[in-house]
């Protein structure tokens, strides 16, 4: 089997120096381990991890100046948010999880990797009740409309919402749109990509409320 590294290359995308390609690798061996007993991700090849969830974590790590607060919105097995932390060590990351067993999953695996972030147990939108970060990432939680429901009143906590979408994207729009929850709101689509082997192009969405200054 290739190295995650030659992965890397096969699909001549940039490789990351080699304290952060190993910090990965080390990742994705204790993530696959953890997934035979918890549920946590479906990627369980180089290949795939490298096409979708690296590619996905670098578009979004290009949009996040250095030393950020960063809050994941359902982490899961940690994509965004974890392998964010890997390649952006300047960044604060938390990792957010409503699910027990995988927030106690991830705890295990950043323990292992030796990494610097915090992981809690909580649905996102309750910790922004209290804490307030500059950028909130979120992939695969739910369509816009729910997003936008469960961050309804915490939006300046949240900061700069960078949702990972697929070709849906403008049905999901209208469709929280149709609801009235973007009347506040301003969207904005800040990449556009091809992920390898993919025949549609994911995107970026930023989502703020309107007059949103910070930083
Ligand atoms: C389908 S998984 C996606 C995980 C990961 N973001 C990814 O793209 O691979 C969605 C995860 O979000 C968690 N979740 C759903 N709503 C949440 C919320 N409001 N706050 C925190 N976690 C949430 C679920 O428990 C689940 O583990």
């Amino acid at each position: 089997m290739s190295s995650l590294k030659e992965t890397i290359e096969a699909l001549e995308l940039p490789v990351p120096e080699d304290g952060i390609c190993n910090k990965l690798s080390a990742y994705c061996d204790a993530l696959w381990k953890a997934n035979e007993t918890v549920n946590l991700t479906r990627h369980t090849t180089y290949e795939k991890f490298v096409s979708r969830d690296l590619v996905d974590t670098i578009q979004v790590s290009r949009l996040i100046p250095a030393g950020r607060a960063v809050l994941d919105m359902g982490s899961g097995g940690g994509v965004p948010g974890m392998v964010l932390a890997i390649l952006r060590p300047d960044l604060e990351v938390t990792l957010s999880e409503s699910v027990g067993k995988k927030a106690v999953a991830l705890e295990a695996i950043a323990k292992e990797i030796s990494l610097d972030a915090e992981i809690c147990n909580s649905r996102a939108e309750k910790l922004l009740e209290d804490f307030s970060y500059d950028f909130t990432t979120v992939r695969a939680v739910g369509p816009l409309y729910k997003i936008c429901t469960w961050l309804d009143g915490v939006w300046s906590s949240a900061g700069k919402v960078l949702a990972i979408k697929g070709p849906n994207w403008k049905n999901e729009k209208n469709e929280a749109a149709e609801k009235g929850l973007l009347k506040k709101i301003d969207i904005e689509v800040v990449a556009e990509y091809s992920s390898p082997g993919a025949d549609w192009n994911s995107l970026i969405l930023q989502l703020s409320a309107k007059g949103y200054r910070k930083r």
